[in-house]
């Protein structure tokens, strides 16, 4: 079993809220790895940041993000740094995997009111959210079919664009490897890809 998609891309793109729609618009169940962690370890990501430090939550993280890929069959969501983990991002290889784009500016928007993101609960949140984008863009188009952008769109715009898009590759693949399909796709990153 495989999910029907796998949602990533960096903290404040929506992975969580467009993630929860488009399970909705679906009709199949949504899941998000960062709830899986938190119920595993019974605290909040924060404290296990605060308390056993990033490399323990990373390797919680890739364990987490292992058995949901194995189990889950609806909207998967995954943390914004999962695909910092190589082994991460080769078992997303074949995957239905959407990126979620989100610019600086309007990343550190919609993450600043919330204490919930250990990472960005420093002092200069833009210069992080900067060096987070740098680092980690070619990984998510390393492993994504497609790539949306968020900032200038409403959750459920966005949840059309992906609709709209992961339609577009469908067309494009022959019968019994469709995107939105439980079977892996074979398809190619979106480095080769237009975005939408
Ligand atoms: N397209 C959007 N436009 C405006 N606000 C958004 C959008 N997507 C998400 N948000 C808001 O941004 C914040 C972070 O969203 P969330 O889904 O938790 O992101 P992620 O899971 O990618 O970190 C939330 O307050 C959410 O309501
Ligand atoms: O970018 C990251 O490294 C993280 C993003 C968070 O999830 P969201 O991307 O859903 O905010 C959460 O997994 C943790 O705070 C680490
Ligand atoms: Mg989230």
């Amino acid at each position: 079993m495989s999910p029907r998609v796998v949602v990533l891309g960096p903290p404040g793109a929506g992975k969580t809220t467009v993630g929860q729609l488009l399970a909705q618009r679906l009709g199949v169940p949504f899941r998000d790895v960062d709830d899986d962690i938190v119920a595993r370890a019974g605290k909040a990501i924060s404290d296990i940041f605060t308390t056993d430090g990033e490399p323990a939550f990373r390797a919680m993280e890739e364990q987490a993000v292992a058995d949901a890929l194995a189990e889950h069959t609806g909207v998967l969501a995954l943390g914004g740094g999962a695909v910092l983990a190589e082994a991460t991002r080769r078992r997303l290889a074949g995957h239905t995997v959407v990126f979620l784009n989100v610019g600086m500016a309007e990343g550190v928007r919609r993450t600043g009111l919330s204490t919930a993101r250990p990472l960005l609960a420093g002092v200069n949140p833009r210069a992080t959210f900067k060096a987070l984008l740098d680092a980690r863009l070619p990984l998510y188009r390393e492993v994504a079919l497609i790539e949306v952008s968020t900032d200038d769109r409403e959750p459920d715009q966005v949840v059309d664009a992906v609709l709209a898009a992961l339609a577009g590759v469908a067309e494009q693949q022959p019968a019994g490897q469709q995107p939105t399909g439980q079977q892996p796709t074979g398809q190619q990153p979106t480095g080769q890809r237009p975005t939408s």
